[in-house]
């Protein structure tokens, strides 16, 4: 789907389905009916209740598992925010196509799909200190990638991304929206050292004195401080939405992608779960801000949806004792 205007997209990020209310009372009820004292498998049974909802029945599945990674270059790279060099983007695209990151492996290891969707990579968006990183143009197109990218027989969605310079980028979409300053949104991403550190918050705090006209406004956020990958992500989960499919999100950079949508509608990030948190210093913060309660905690940093994918083993085990579990009427267990 081709998104042409900006009220376009705020139009479609203010109307989104809210899932099926009966299928999670149907799988609430199932839940309590299995043998195990009510509510002892504790948030097991709140992700089976969850994908019930919005998978639309109380016996989902995870037979199609989709892991989308974005990749996209930021021309702020050019004020030294990252340990890595800029060209390592495009390497890394390529890394994903032989087979060789890290995600690759997990998303084998947990039966997903993977698809690795380069945006541009070749050409930066602007440095966001001095002009807006995209114009409305090339935002409305990164969007329109990152929805087109949904496939609408997915049954749960990770998102996760590749961009040299993006947690700076992430920072300062996330100040952007939920207010404070560089610093206190920053984190060493890749591996920056103590000055890396203040290079990030001085242009986060740059950034947010360029665009100061803008910061009420979500999307004009995304377009102005965010970058390309960043765009798709917010476009993925939205389609995502408008299809019922339940995502997961990966880190930081994922977590600040997707944060625009909760503030265009109320619950708008109700069909998302936070797969991990993040070692990314602001990552806590930002789930807080959202309301967002992460599954696992493994201090990882990698980005590439990896905590997402980590996060579908604890769904799969969800679901198998949704699914196979006797209930106390079955089994003759007496009840209390
Ligand atoms: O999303 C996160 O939590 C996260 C935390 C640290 C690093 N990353 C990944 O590292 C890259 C960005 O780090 P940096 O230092 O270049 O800003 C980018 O490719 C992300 O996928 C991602
Ligand atoms: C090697 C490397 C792999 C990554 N994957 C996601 N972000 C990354 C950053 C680097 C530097």
């Amino acid at each position: 789907m081709s998104v042409s205007s900006l009220s376009e997209l705020r139009a479609l990020c203010t109307d989104l389905p809210a899932g099926s209310e009966a299928a999670e009372h149907e799988a609430r009820a199932r839940q309590d009916m299995l043998t195990k004292p009510q509510g002892s498998l504790g948030r097991l049974e709140e992700l089976a209740i969850w994908l019930s909802r919005w998978q639309g029945t109380a016996r989902p599945e995870l037979d199609k598992v989709s892991v989308l990674v974005f990749a996209g270059s930021h021309g702020v790279t050019a004020r030294g925010v990252s340990a890595f060099p800029a060209e390592v983007t495009a390497q890394m695209v390529a890394n994903f196509a032989n087979g060789g990151a890290a995600i690759n492996q997990l998303a084998r290891s947990v039966g997903a799909t993977l698809k690795v969707v380069p945006l541009d990579v070749e050409r930066p968006t602007a440095d966001f200190t001095l002009a807006p990183a995209m114009d409305e143009r090339e935002f409305l197109q990164a969007v329109s990638a990152g929805m087109d990218a949904v496939e609408p027989d997915t049954q749960v969605l990770c998102l996760g991304e590749m961009g040299i310079g993006n947690t700076t980028v992430a920072a300062a979409v996330a100040a952007a929206l939920f207010g404070g300053d560089g610093a206190s949104w920053v984190g060493r991403g890749t591996g920056v050292d103590d000055e890396g550190l203040q290079r990030k918050a001085g242009a986060v705090d740059d950034g947010l004195a360029r665009h100061a006209g803008i910061l009420g406004d979500p999307l004009m956020v995304l377009a102005s401080l965010g970058g390309r990958e960043l765009a798709a992500m917010f476009g993925a989960s939205l389609q995502a939405r408008r299809n019922n499919i339940p995502v997961l999100l990966d880190g930081f950079v994922s977590t600040a992608a997707c944060a625009p949508l909760a503030q265009l509608a109320p619950n708008g990030l109700a069909h998302a779960k936070a797969a991990h948190a993040s070692a990314e210093a602001g990552h806590r913060r930002l789930l807080d801000a959202l309301d967002l309660k992460p599954l696992l905690d493994f201090q990882m940093r990698l980005g590439e949806a990896s905590g997402a994918c980590l996060a579908v083993g604890l769904l799969r085990s969800a679901l198998a004792c949704h699914d196979g579990m006797a209930s106390f009427a079955e089994a003759g267990v007496s009840e209390k």
